[in-house]
């Protein structure tokens, strides 16, 4: 362009009785047109939806992102481009576009994609999830998976699992014959297992344990559902200080009465430090605040990020593993045969004259069948957390611009049936004999992520999801309520759940009362 200006400057251009003049515009005008042909050629974007002026694709999104992004995949191929007001979306829909991004170009890919929301529920981004990739990162994800959530230390605080999971059966004892909303009591457990393991202790109060379920559910469930939502503050970054859908203010709300407990149980903690140095406590929150004081000088930890940590394990532990639970327990009650199977390893292994302990889940290879095939069916995070590219790159000859968002849509490939037989049956059959696991080596199946930014919780969510599956399996037999019918649908957001939540009745199965104390 510059070149073509200066030349066109340099003759009488503006001279009207210059002959030359058309014949220059003439060349001009091709130029320019060989420039933009050029220039487009470079930037090839991948196919996609028409879109309207200014908010390109965003009046058309369907709130149902996941199987929307699937339709557009049939439609357009498999990676799609969205305009999203002044951002560009990308869908990934296939296994080897999902390796080319997370694997061939996993340091350019290595961002989430940071939005408005994400940063109001995590002080600014100061977690592990929204952190950039980085010295920070680094630091909080060594902190969270050697330190807290490695094999060694989840076995150090079993007792505290083992307590939680006990109370739960001991309360659905005492419910025996009544309903009881089995996403509500897996969250309530899994929530205390989380808490316990974080400051050794679940929240307890007068309240009954039903009001209290139900109500940091409600929490919880409401920051993941803003977490997922369209926010025009991330389309239109110039807009954000007003945050015209209020996402940002209700974001604010919720996360404080979260903080409000991390305070609470960090002020506790301090205090008892000074008034009494040999108190010593062995939880995640103690070790943190050690790490605080004690850690490395060039990448500290800061108090921030320490509650930022507390954000991530209590959002990213709890409704991802109970949500796991109950689409397992609903795809099981729509399987009779499955139901049955899984609760003859149990007897196998467990026998009817005790309790299941966690020792007991590396015998129950048909049951991990069962989790798995329920997170192919229903990965919980169905387009995983948006991906970043940090510098302009080219996938599957397509240009993927920086700062684009990027969905990789887990659950369109875990359904492709290219890669999958009969995909949309629940057959945990396909994943015996150790078949595919959560690491994510092969791009077929990735319920948890791959590469850098994959799931810091893996380890956990296995034990606590096993776990508890398989105590709630052993200890009960479980009934639909009189006329009611089984229905496993999904409800989208960034952790996907039961569109009707599983109300269940369960009857003790051990002969043993004593067993459910
Ligand atoms: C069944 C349960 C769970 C599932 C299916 C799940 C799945 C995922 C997925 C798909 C991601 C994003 C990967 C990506 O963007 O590439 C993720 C990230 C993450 N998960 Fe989980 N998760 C579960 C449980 C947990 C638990 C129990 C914890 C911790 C207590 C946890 C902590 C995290 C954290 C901190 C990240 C962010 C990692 C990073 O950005 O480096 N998750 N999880």
């Amino acid at each position: 362009m510059a070149l073509t200006s200066n030349f066109l400057h340099s003759l009488d251009f503006f001279d009207p009785n210059n002959k030359t003049h058309f014949l220059l515009t003439l060349f001009a005008g091709f130029l320019l047109l060989l420039y933009v042909k050029f220039s487009r050629r470079r930037i090839h974007l991948p196919p996609g939806p028409p879109g309207v002026p200014l908010l390109g694709n965003l009046p058309f999104l369907d709130p149902e992102l996941h199987s929307y992004f699937t339709e557009l995949g049939r439609k357009y191929g498999p990676i799609v481009r969205l305009q999203l007001g002044g951002k560009i979306g990308i869908i990934v829909n296939s296994s080897s576009l999902a390796r080319e991004v997370l694997k061939d170009h996993d340091i350019t890919f290595a961002n989430h994609d940071v939005h408005e929301a994400g940063r109001a529920a995590t002080y600014g981004g100061s977690d592990i999830s929204w952190a950039p990739y980085g010295p920070e990162w680094r630091m909080l994800r060594k902190v969270c998976t050697i330190k807290m959530l490695s094999n060694a230390s989840l076995d150090s605080v079993y007792e505290l699992r083992r307590r939680e999971v006990r109370n739960t059966v001991a309360h659905l004892y005492r419910r025996a014959g009544s309903a009881v909303n089995v996403g509500e009591q897996g969250f309530l457990t899994i929530f205390n297992v989380v808490t316990s393991m974080l400051w050794g202790g679940s929240v307890e109060s007068d309240q009954s344990r039903d009001n209290i379920a139900a109500e940091f559910r409600e929490t919880i469930s409401e920051i993941t559902k803003l977490l997922g939502q369209p926010n025009v503050s991330d389309f239109f970054p110039s807009l954000a200080r007003f945050d015209l859908q209020g996402i940002e203010k209700q974001m604010v709300k919720h996360v404080l009465k979260l903080d409000t407990i991390f305070e609470k149980m960090i002020d506790e903690r301090v205090r008892m430090k000074d008034v009494n140095e040999s108190v010593k406590k062995n939880d995640f929150l103690q070790f943190l605040l050690t790490v605080k004081d004690e850690g490395d000088s060039k990448t500290p930890l800061t108090m921030v990020q320490l509650k930022g940590l507390l954000m991530d394990m209590v959002t990213g532990g709890t409704d991802t593993s109970s949500n796991t639970v109950e689409f397992a327990m609903g795809e099981m009650m729509k399987n009779p045969k499955i139901l049955e199977k899984a609760k003859e390893e149990l007897c196998a292994v467990v026998g009817e004259q005790r309790m299941v302990e966690e020792s007991h889940i590396q015998s129950l290879s048909y049951l991990k069948a069962v989790m798995k095939e329920t997170l192919r069916l229903h990965p919980i995070l169905p387009l995983l957390i948006p991906h970043c590219p940090s510098e302009t790159t080219v996938v599957s000859n397509y240009t993927i611009p920086k700062g684009s968002r990027v969905f990789v849509n887990v659950w369109a490939i875990q359904r492709d049936p290219n890669e999958w037989e009969n995909p949309l049956v629940f057959d945990p059959e396909r994943f015996l004999n150790g078949k595919f696991d959560f690491s994510g080596s092969d791009f077929r199946y990735f319920p948890f992520g791959s590469g850098r930014r994959n799931c810091a919780g893996i380890a956990m969510a296995e034990r606590t999801v096993m776990y508890l599956l398989a105590t709630l399996l052993h200890s009960f037999d479980w009934k639909l309520e009189e006329g009611e019918k089984i229905e496993v649908e999904e409800k989208f957001g960034i952790v996907l759940k039961m569109k009707k939540p599983l109300v269940l009745i369960p009857r003790p199965r051990l002969l043993d009362p004593t067993l459910y104390e």
